[in-house]
């Protein structure tokens, strides 16, 4: 308010106003503070319970600007906008780009309205108005030292940058500004920029030519807020209806084409960015080597993915194709407005604004909070939060069953409180860092402000300016006004702006020289040179401002640019190669890492169109380093059908994610057959979004299934009703019916599902892993047989003893490393029904099989070696 006031003359007002007053007034304001705080404490837990739980998106939408975000967050940006604004009564020169909500920034059309009565004082709500994207927005700058920093909390500058405050998030262990970064961005500019001939360089351009445009209308801007004033300072009725209504009237449009297109291919420009990014990672994230499951599972150096790949992936293309705009634009204003100010107020007044906020940038900088880390953290705990929503979400009906809330419930409160006590902390870092941006930023930059403009007025002698330079420059941009207004077709670009009505007409401006010379320089022109000014003056602080910030959009480029390539590179190794780089866990046994790492030696696959399933010497060892099975040497021709059994986590599954190629092979030799001819039946199947008909065909879309394997409407009947599924399709709207079939199936319903799919595909080879075990017994027995008229070698990965007999071999792992794999005997069925608990069932076909070599501990080659070749067994140890 002081400020506003300051500049419209009514600090007299309160100069005026008694001690007693001023003192009620500060108290209020005090209290006011108080309760604000005490408010916003309160506050706090419910808006993280409204706000954390829908805060991916919403963060997102304040990100992209799309969503004006929660005030609070806002800090004090555009402060030194509002203070210069004040300053000169102006606003808007330069607001508009960025903010375009009515709420952001201040000053501009309210100071304008004030100023706009008085003679004496500059107006500039009119153009305010004009150059803000809203009504009341526009006052210009932005904060130029957002104490967000480049890995702010939302400290950023309302108008201008909201894009560096919590869009630093996680940047913050970003690399520097160094050779390797120079690097990993060259690679990625290659990717999002693919040529010259691209859309995106197109585009590139295009932004190039409207910032241009931007700025000669933010001169324009300033030299007509300039005529203005002095035309109703000097009460000339025509020539302020000239530049304040007929000039503006006909420069608004070009200059709300150029706002606007800036806006448009801004983000045009970042989708495009994306586009592309993400093309090339999900080209090798999603490829048939299955990187996605291995990044994962397999490798422990990326953590989350899903938001490398979402997240940062949007803000790296975001803050790319920002820092164009934030380093070209400033850069060109600064020139050109340290060249226009440096005529009217000498050639100091520029260098002393620029060193000014330089110093401020460096002292906010000394007192600024680690924003960065606190935004890390900030992150963390509200993942955390989200976590506990999730899980309860997803174990929902499990819960229920114990009923568990209360137990759930500690948790999640837990959880929200330490996300409410950290914003607590932020907030009060946040206060004591605007304290400090208020003095420097709006306070102190108001006198500096005030100084600099007043020089022509007070020591006319300190301002010296080449007059011809002077009128050059003036002629230059008359033209590119003009040339800018006959563009958009208005008027004919002879009347467009005639050189007497020019706004930047040298010799109608306010005289400069006159005042320079000590000439009789009128209340006018001291009124329109001053209004001028100190919008040239705005404008110059808004493009240091926006410089500075750049500055730190590039600390904050660096981080997600180090996000990115990292998750580039992991991609790329895993391409090459599944076997992890870095181990989940190390032993410090070198006797053991001796051992692991001979065992750990790549082994050889061989694939082979109609091939049968072989291993031979390999080597099962989980991503975590685990041994699991050494040297095994299982046959698998087609036709015949293998039982696997032993104990929980013997084995048994992770053999076949060797098979299936999910797990790296190590060791030996794998012999498998060619392309999709091992299908994967698993216990819970994986049902896919869209119709009934999409499940039975996953993983072909429905017109491969027509080309490749003749799928029609009646074959797929046939396999539901041989999965006993004919009443899904009848309750649930036939083959078409899309559903979100995870859910509406029961438990018994989604495993026959899972064998319609593998009947239809009709592979060389089923892994059936424990994938009947809610299925009823008879209907068990009739898809069995049913898969095996289809010609389909099972593999069965199972403890019911039912199953036993539609198998010819059993392979048995006794959960110490040890396996047997031979025929199914009679005796084998009973044995193992008898059996008690883990363990027991393998040993019990062991003993059962006098021929079976066994072993236990370290087993060598010999086993093997001695073994039948039907029989052939190994062994491992843990
Ligand atoms: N991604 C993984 N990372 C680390 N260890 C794993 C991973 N997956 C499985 N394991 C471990 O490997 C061992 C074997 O797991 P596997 O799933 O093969 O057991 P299983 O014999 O099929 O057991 P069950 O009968 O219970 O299904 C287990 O001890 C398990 O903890």
């Amino acid at each position: 308010m002081s400020v506003v006031n300051m500049a419209t003359g009514a600090n007299g007002g309160l100069a005026r106003t008694s001690r007693p007053a001023m003192y009620a007034i500060t108290a209020v304001a005090a209290a006011g503070c108080v309760a604000a705080h005490r408010w916003n404490q309160a506050v706090t837990t419910k808006r993280l319970a409204d706000g954390i739980v829908r805060s991916r998106q919403g963060r997102r939408r304040r990100r992209d600007g799309s969503d004006p975000g929660d005030p609070a967050r806002r800090g004090p940006g555009g402060v030194f906008g509002t203070a210069m604004a004040a300053l000169g009564g102006v606003g808007g020169v330069d607001g508009s780009v960025d903010g375009d909500s009515a709420s952001e920034g201040d000053g501009g059309a309210a100071v304008g309205n004030q100023l706009g009565r008085p003679p004496g004082v500059g107006p500039g709500g009119a153009e305010a108005c004009l150059d803000g994207g809203g009504g009341g927005s526009g006052s210009g700058g932005g904060s130029l030292l957002p104490p967000g920093g480049g890995a702010g909390v939302g400290e950023g500058p309302s108008l201008r940058r909201k894009q560096s405050g919590s869009r630093g998030a996680g940047a913050g262990g970003g690399g520097g500004v160094d050779r390797v970064f120079a690097a990993q961005l060259w690679k990625f500019l290659k990717i999002v920029i693919p040529g010259v001939h691209s859309r995106e360089f197109a585009l590139l351009v295009v932004i190039a030519g409207l910032l241009g445009a931007r700025s000669y209308c933010d001169i324009w801007a300033s030299d007509n807020g300039g005529r203005v004033v002095k035309a109703i300072v000097s009460r000339e009725r025509r020539a302020f209806y000239r530049r304040a209504i007929r000039d503006i009237f006909i420069m608004a449009f070009p200059m709300s084409a150029v706002n606007t297109g800036l806006r448009f291919t801004l983000a045009h420009l970042k989708v495009m960015f994306r586009l592309r990014l993400s093309q090339h990672f999900h080209d090798k994230y999603l490829n048939a080597a299955n990187t996605f499951y291995a990044v994962s599972n397999l490798d422990n150096r990326i953590q989350n993915v899903d938001q490398l790949l979402t997240t940062d992936i949007d803000r790296f293309c975001t803050s790319l194709a920002d820092i164009y705009s934030n380093l070209s634009k400033p850069a060109l204003d600064v020139v050109l407005f340290s060249r226009r100010l440096s005529r009217s107020l000498g050639p100091r007044a520029a260098p002393l604004l620029i060193s000014y906020f330089v110093a401020c940038s460096v002292a906010l900088r000394a007192v600024q909070p680690p924003f960065g880390r606190l935004v890390a953290e900030e992150q963390r705990l509200e993942g955390e939060y989200r976590l506990h929503h999730s899980r309860l979400i997803t174990h929902g009906e499990e819960v229920a069953f114990y009923r568990g809330y209360r137990f759930e419930k500690v948790y999640i409160t837990d959880a929200l409180g330490r996300v409410a006590a950290h914003m607590a902390r932020v907030f009060r870092a946040r206060a004591r860092i605007g304290f400090c941006d208020q003095l420097l930023i709006k306070y102190v930059a108001t006198i500096v402000g005030y100084s600099i403009v007043s020089i022509p007025v007070f020591f006319p002698h300190l301002v010296k300016a080449p007059h011809r330079a002077a009128a050059a420059s003036a002629a230059r941009l008359r033209v590119s006004s003009r040339a800018l207004t006959a563009a958009v077709g208005l008027l004919p670009a002879k009347l467009a702006i005639p050189p007497e009505a020019a706004c930047l007409s040298a010799e109608k401006a306010p005289s400069d020289d006159a005042i320079r010379d000590g000439a009789d320089s009128s209340a006018s022109d001291i009124a329109g040179l001053y209004t001028r000014n100190s919008r040239l003056l705005i404008a110059l602080a808004g493009a240091i401002g926006r410089l500075v910030l750049a500055g730190k959009s590039i600390t904050a480029l660096t981080g997600y640019c180090a996000r990115v390539a990292r998750l580039d590179d992991v991609l790329s190794d895993l391409a090459v190669s599944t076997v992890p780089r870095a181990p989940l866990e190390s032993s410090t046994d070198l006797h053991t890492e001796a051992r692991l790492a001979a065992l750990m030696t790549p082994g050889s696959l061989v694939e082979g169109r109609g091939g049968g399933v072989k291993f031979e010497g390999v080597n099962v060892i989980a991503p975590d380093r685990s041994v699991l099975l050494t040297d095994v040497n299982v046959e698998i021709p087609r036709g015949t059908h293998v039982i696997v059994a032993g104990p929980n986590g013997s084995g048994k599954s992770s053999l076949f994610r060797v098979l299936a190629g999910l797990w790296p092979l190590y060791g030996g030799t794998l012999f498998r057959p060619a392309g999709s001819r091992v299908f994967y039946v698993p216990q819970r199947p994986y049902l896919t979004l869209g119709t009934l008909r999409a499940q039975v065909v996953y993983p072909l879309t429905w017109g491969e299934a027509v080309a490749e394997m003749g799928a029609s409407d009646q074959l797929i009947m046939g396999f539901l009703s041989d999965a006993r599924l004919l009443h899904v399709a009848a309750r649930k709207g036939g083959l078409d019916a899309v559903r979100d079939w995870a859910d509406v199936l029961s438990g018994g319903e989604k495993q026959r599902l899972g064998f319609a799919r593998m009947l239809f595909h009709r592979p060389d080879y089923a892994v059936l892993d424990e994938a009947s075990a809610a299925i009823s017994l008879e209907a068990e027995g009739y898809l069995y047989e049913r898969a095996q008229e289809l010609g389909v070698t099972l593999v069965t990965v199972s403890h019911r003893p039912s199953l036993f007999r539609f198998h010819t071999k059993i392979l048995a792992l006794d959960g110490q490393g040890g396996y047997a794999y031979r025929d199914l005997v009679e005796g084998d069925v009973p044995a193992l029904t008898f059996s008690a608990g883990d363990g027991s069932a393998a040993s019990a076909v062991m003993s059962a099989a006098p021929d079976a070599t066994e072993s236990e501990g370290e087993g060598g080659p010999d086993d093997g070696e001695d073994a039948p070749e039907e029989l052939a067994s190994g062994s491992a140890s843990a």
